[in-house]
């Protein structure tokens, strides 16, 4: 990186924000005729309209100079040929290479890592095709009908996301997914189940995880306790890169699925950590889902900084955060089945880029990664879009529409939530001035008096910045073109952060302490806790029975 280059055009970018002044997105528009064409980008039938963001064409330049200081492409070109760029952890960071075709040549350690790919997918392909079909049965002979994905982060996370978004392409077993330790979670999916039907599948990169392991014995006493210790193997797989601890579980090696140390958690659900959305969907649905990762990996490998839309929409979050202040970032799918997308996000995002030292391990000089969050429309318009459109911060959001909704015959549903979508959007752009209120106002016919108490409270400051990502219809392919774009958002923004984005130091210490605190909540001695962690065991000790 060109550290003084880097610099200036950081500089130049607080002064274009200065200079740019009380200049509104609506302000750019009445100046440009050309705006939405200028500032809209394609990839098929995938529109990325970025024009309501509050940015000119100097800005994306300037921005646009900032990632080439940054050599974001040759960082990119790192990332998608396997070198270490995880450094703290020392390795490479491919999850693309889960997508590449077969004749891809992807090299970890000077070996070519595709043809593994490939082969572990051909057997994630086999099981979950001899389980939709009945030649795989439980150990009492019947069909499987459930499958339950017990995983936690990015091994749940994913694939759930996935099972919602794509459940008009569910022909096969139902998928449900177990998360939390909290035994709820278990006990409730447990409740609808019969073990003779049920596959557990045991999603754990590190097959440490305390909450998947404690989940996973759960399950295997349910089954043992219902069908016998030994159909235990018949109702159980397990997809791991801890092939040792898999085996102690009592997993043979003909259901074990691997994936490797170079795809990250939350980066991997295109490997068999996909397996419950697989069997759900069948392996026709998930190569789709696959080629549209890749077609975005395409697009961000070759295209040109000033046409590649992740490239662009990581951009305009570093403006947005780094030189506008804002702190949250709104995704809001205008699209039902999309409803985890958000939480989806938030580990892909904000385990990524929630860092504060640079690689180096020097404090970082600008903030990081904004709070991710979401819910989709039009649910969120009754719930907190008043704070997006009135609250006293800005919070940029992202809408995602559908041209084509899967359901036919529905009247003027998907009408109405397109038209909701395109609403609310303009409206957070041109917001309402005061005269303008006050114009609304009086035109009900209502005393002065009263237009001028109302008025402020009808006042929309605007100027709320918004990207819609259009697209024909949420089908698999669609669904891996857009999870592939977050990806390379994400990485885009580490990069010009110099930050690592794929490791997570961050959620070390509350597992420590979780493990030292379990005999105390158990009942052993409190010496040594702070006065209130003590103060609430004794607490929590004498309520229960
Ligand atoms: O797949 P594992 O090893 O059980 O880990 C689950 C999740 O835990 C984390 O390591 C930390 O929350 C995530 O990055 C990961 O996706």
């Amino acid at each position: 990186m060109d550290h003084s280059q880097a610099a200036k055009v950081w500089q130049d970018l607080e002064a274009h924000r200065q200079s740019l002044g009380q200049t509104t997105t609506r302000d750019l528009f009445a100046a440009d005729p050309d705006r939405f064409a200028r500032f809209s980008f394609r990839l098929d039938d995938v529109l990325v309209d970025l024009s309501k963001n509050c940015v000119s064409a100097d800005t994306l330049a300037l921005l646009l100079s900032l990632a080439r200081a940054h050599n974001l492409e040759m960082r990119r070109d790192e990332m998608l040929r396997g070198d270490p760029i995880n450094t703290t952890e020392g390795r490479a960071v491919l999850h693309t290479a889960l997508r590449a075709p077969a004749d891809a040549d992807i090299r970890v350690d000077g070996k070519n890592v595709v043809p593994d790919v490939h082969e572990e997918l051909a057997r994630c392909y086999a099981f979950a095709d001899k389980i939709r079909s009945g030649v795989l049965r439980g150990a009492t002979g019947d069909r499987i009908t459930d499958v339950v994905n017990i995983g936690i982060g990015g091994s749940d996370l994913g694939p759930a996301m996935g099972a919602r978004a794509l459940s008009p392409y569910a022909d096969g077993p139902r998928a449900h997914f177990v998360s939390n330790v909290d035994g709820a979670d278990m006990a409730d999916t447990l409740a609808r189940l019969d073990p003779s039907r049920t596959l557990f599948l045991v999603s754990s990169k590190t097959f440490t995880t305390i909450e998947t392991m404690t989940n996973a014995q759960s399950a295997r006493a349910w089954i043992a306790g219902s069908l016998g210790e030994t159909a235990v193997g018949d109702h159980f797989a397990a997809i791991s890169t801890n092939i040792v601890a898999v085996e102690a579980f009592g997993i043979s090696k003909d259901r074990m699925f691997r994936f490797w140390d170079w795809v990250g958690g939350r980066y991997s659900m295109w490997s068999a950590i996909g397996l419950g959305l697989m069997i759900a969907i069948g392996p026709e649905n998930f190569a789709a889902f696959l080629a549209g990762g890749h077609e975005m990996d395409r697009h961000f490998a070759t295209t040109p900084l000033e046409k590649n839309i992740p490239v662009l929409m990581g951009l305009v979050g570093i403006w947005h955060r780094n030189f506008l202040g804002y702190a949250a970032h709104a995704v809001l799918p205008y699209d039902q089945r999309l409803g985890r997308f958000p939480a989806y996000l938030q580990q892909l995002d904000m385990e990524s880029n929630g860092k504060r030292v640079h690689l180096d391990g020097t404090p970082v000089t600008s903030d990081t990664g904004p709070l991710v969050w979401g819910e989709p429309g039009t649910n969120g318009q009754h719930a907190f879009y008043q704070l997006i459109h009135q609250g006293t911060n800005v919070i940029p959001a992202d809408f995602l529409i559908a041209a084509e909704a899967h359901e036919a015959n529905m009247g003027d549903h998907h009408a109405i939530l397109v038209a909701n979508c395109l609403a609310q959007t303009e409206a957070l752009m041109h917001g309402r001035s005061l005269d303008e209120a006050r114009a609304v106002l009086a035109a009900q016919d209502m005393p002065e008096k009263k237009v001028e108490l109302l008025a402020p409270h009808k006042v929309f400051p605007g100027n709320r910045p918004t990207t819609t990502i259009a697209y024909r219809k949420l089908d698999p392919r669609m669904l891996g073109r857009l999870v592939a774009l977050y990806e390379h958002k994400v990485f885009t923004q580490g990069v010009i952060w110099g930050i690592n984005s794929f490791d997570q130091w961050g959620v070390e210490l509350g597992k420590e302490l979780a493990s030292r605190l379990l005999p105390v909540v158990k009942g052993s001695n409190v010496e040594g806790l702070d006065a209130s962690t003590k103060g609430l065991v004794a607490h929590l000790r004498s309520l229960r029975v």
